[in-house]
């Protein structure tokens, strides 16, 4: 029997089981061949504060990793947008399923330009409050952190006029009415958006094997190659930095950008043709040399 291990928020328990589904189908397994071990992480504890201030990205891996090292699971699933860009040596990605809908939506108006002057927007994210900024500087930001419905309960209540909300994971908790789609040339997403990985130790080998019979190699050219544009630019859960890689007519493009917390800069880059992930580094370089030196010290450059 394999034990694979997630968070216990909503979103993740839906994702652990679309694995686990796609493993069972791969494999012909019987279902109590694979048993969901819910975790909870740090991050899931503290709900008050935004994540890049309570110690960021590994607060949702920590305690899987641990418990994934210590074999007490066997893989863990993750939202691969919550996953550290440099991860232990001892653990490997081993998979991604095909990604969904990569766009964030709206919830509150139907579109970013119909909010009234002033509302306050609701989110903790350091790219959505800079991208806000940018196109609405009128817009108040406000902290909203929560799982996705606790996020919109809060709009309901009043506790902000809008939100952004992930379209990937609206669609897998069932609920593909809610919000507005905002589209892509007004909001790039978060690097590894959309996607779902599953992690297994690195010297696992049969586990690496099982795993990889349901990885999207599509997905996963993309993802890595977004990740890597994050290593390549040291950005972590502070750094304000969108990007989007996708294989069109066979060839990998990466859009990327990088923002002043405040909006009041921005830099693009959008190539085609990349030869692979590690391409991704001179996209990076692009955009730093692009930048000016306030935003090149906000990256740590
Ligand atoms: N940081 C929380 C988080 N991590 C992954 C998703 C959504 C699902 C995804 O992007 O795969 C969300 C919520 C959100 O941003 O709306």
């Amino acid at each position: 029997m394999l034990r694979l291990g997630t968070r216990g928020s909503p979103l993740a328990l839906v994702q652990a089981n679309l694995v686990r589904d796609a493993l069972l189908a791969a494999h012909g397994l019987a279902p109590d061949g694979i048993e969901i071990v819910p975790i909870r992480t740090t991050g899931d504890r503290v709900q008050d504060r935004p994540l890049a201030e309570i110690g960021g990205k590994a607060l949702w891996t920590k305690e899987l990793d641990r418990a994934l090292l210590a074999g007490e699971i066997d893989f863990a699933v993750h939202s691969m947008k919550d996953v550290e860009t440099i991860r232990p040596d001892s653990i490997a990605i081993a998979a991604m399923l095909p990604r969904e809908d990569v766009r964030d939506r709206l919830i509150g108006a139907d579109s970013i330009a119909a909010l009234a002057h002033g509302a306050r927007i609701g989110t903790s994210s350091p790219r959505r409050a800079a991208q806000i900024r940018r196109i609405r500087p009128d817009l108040a930001i406000v902290p909203l952190r929560g799982n996705v419905d606790t996020r919109i309960a809060k709009v309901a209540a009043g506790e902000a006029d809008a939100t952004l909300l992930a379209a990937a994971g609206l669609e897998r908790l069932g609920r593909p009415e809610v919000g507005a789609t905002i589209p892509l040339d007004m909001m790039l997403p978060a690097p590894s958006q959309g996607a779902v990985g599953i992690e297994t130790r690195a010297g696992d080998q049969a586990t690496r094997e099982l795993l990889a019979a349901i990885g999207d190699r599509a997905t996963e050219t993309c993802v890595l190659t977004e990740r890597a544009l994050l290593a390549a630019l040291a950005a972590d859960c502070h750094s304000p930095v969108a990007a989007l890689a996708t294989i069109e007519d066979g060839q990998l493009r990466l859009r990327a950008e990088l923002l002043a917390s405040d909006g009041s800069e921005h830099v693009a880059a959008d190539r085609a043709g990349l030869s692979g992930p590690d391409a991704a580094g001179e996209a990076a370089r692009e955009l730093l040399a692009a930048a000016s030196p306030a935003l090149r010290a906000l990256f740590g450059h």
